[in-house]
């Protein structure tokens, strides 16, 4: 067992100090594209500000035989590229038991370390992986004189690392966030879907049978489809909650289907996800859309606060109770209004506008 008052020092000699508190930027959306795909990875300097993070994929999508391309790619696309302050630049490495991890991290950090915010660590099973990618960080880092350390997000896509989720968020002070990863962690579980992410219209409630009608398991009743990822999703936010770092939907395979993709984003959004990875160009506006509160609720609770006052005490509000913990839901919506607006003029007006 590591002692409380060594977690902050770090893991090499010469290795950047752990952060203490994770920064909180905008990653509403995590724009996914492979960096051996030539076509794709031409249009990513022209991404940059369009979206909050860049991720160069090296994992699941890129084929065995692109593996060292995309490494190469992505070395060659951080080299070239001036991020600014808008839009982050995140990796997702192999698996731990593959044969391209060890090259993947040893390249990335000492050839583009400076560059890269994030290391999205896939198929973690415990909080055994996170050590394990935490002391070669800082190796690392400290043969590429880093002064500032990579942080590391994990996704969550196998059965034991579900069950590990509070161990793996609380085993490094590089943790920055978790993702659900939804394809992989259904074929764990050995659930029988298909899809990578979102409904399935099997997964349902029926209406009871109705009254006084003859045949009436026959009858025609209506069925709500439900959420495959309630769980998941409810007990990631949690995890990540208690550690104060990021909880993030994953990825949402049907592409055409903008219309269910932005419901499981908002889904995420409402139970407390700060983003979700986009695939495709098209899935972009969607997270921006989601991820950023509406100009609605931040007027409400603007006006919530003000009637609070001290933020004590209960009042009225258009017919509804307003009290302390209703407040607190209102300042964490203002708090992103305020953070997502500093660095997006569209935004700030958007939300000044309602504020008239
Ligand atoms: C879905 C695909 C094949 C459709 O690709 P396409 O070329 O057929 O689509 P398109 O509609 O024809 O593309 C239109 C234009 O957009 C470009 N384009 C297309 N996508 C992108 C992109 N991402 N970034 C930048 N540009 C992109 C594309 O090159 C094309 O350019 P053009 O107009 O010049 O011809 C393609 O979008 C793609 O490969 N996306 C990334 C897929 C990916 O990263 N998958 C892995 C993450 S999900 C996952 O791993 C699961 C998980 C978590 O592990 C677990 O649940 O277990
Ligand atoms: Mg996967």
């Amino acid at each position: 067992m590591r002692s409380a008052k060594d977690f902050f020092a770090p893991l090499a000699v010469g290795a950047p100090a752990p952060v203490r508190e994770v920064p909180a930027r905008p990653s509403r959306m995590i724009h996914f594209f492979d960096p051996s795909n030539e076509k794709m990875a031409a249009k990513i300097p022209s991404m940059v500000g369009t979206v909050d993070v860049l991720l160069g994929n090296l994992e699941d999508a890129v084929k065995a035989e692109n593996k060292e391309k995309a490494r190469l790619g992505l070395v060659e696309i951080a080299k070239a590229t001036d991020f600014g302050d808008a839009t982050q630049l995140w990796t997702r490495v192999n698996s731990l038991d593959s044969p391209w991890v060890l090259d993947d991290l040893t390249t990335l950090v000492t050839e583009i370390g400076d560059k890269l915010d994030v290391i999205m660590v896939p198929k973690v099973q415990g909080p055994e992986d996170i050590n394990y990618v935490d002391r070669l960080l800082a190796q690392l880092e400290a043969r590429a004189g880093l002064t500032r350390p990579i942080l590391v997000h994990a996704i969550l896509e196998t059965a034991r690392g579900m069950a590990n989720v509070e161990e793996i968020c609380g085993a490094s002070p590089r943790m920055q966030g978790i993702s659900l990863g939804p394809a992989d962690l259904a074929a764990d579980r050995r659930m029988k879907t298909t899809r990578v992410g979102g409904g399935h219209p099997g997964y349902l409630v029926r209406q009871d049978p109705p009254a006084g009608v003859e045949d009436a398991i026959n009858a025609d009743r209506a069925v709500f489809q439900q959420d495959l990822w309630h769980y998941t999703i409810a007990r990631m936010v949690d995890a990540c909650a208690m550690h104060g770092i990021f909880p993030y939907y994953g990825p949402f395979g049907d592409i055409k289907d903008v219309v269910a993709c932005e419901d499981q984003f908002r889904n995420a959004f409402l139970l407390g996800c700060v983003g979700a990875w986009s695939l495709h160009p098209a899935q972009i506006a969607i997270a921006k859309k989601v991820f950023s509160p509406s100009a609605a609720d931040v007027a409400h609770a603007r006006r919530v606060k003000a009637a609070m006052g001290d933020g004590t005490g209960a009042v009225m509000l258009d017919g509804k109770m307003e009290d302390d913990a209703s407040l607190k839901q209102c300042l964490v919506i203002l708090a992103l209004a305020d953070q997502l607006s500093a660095g997006d003029p569209e935004l700030a007006e958007l939300y000044k506008e309602e504020a008239k």
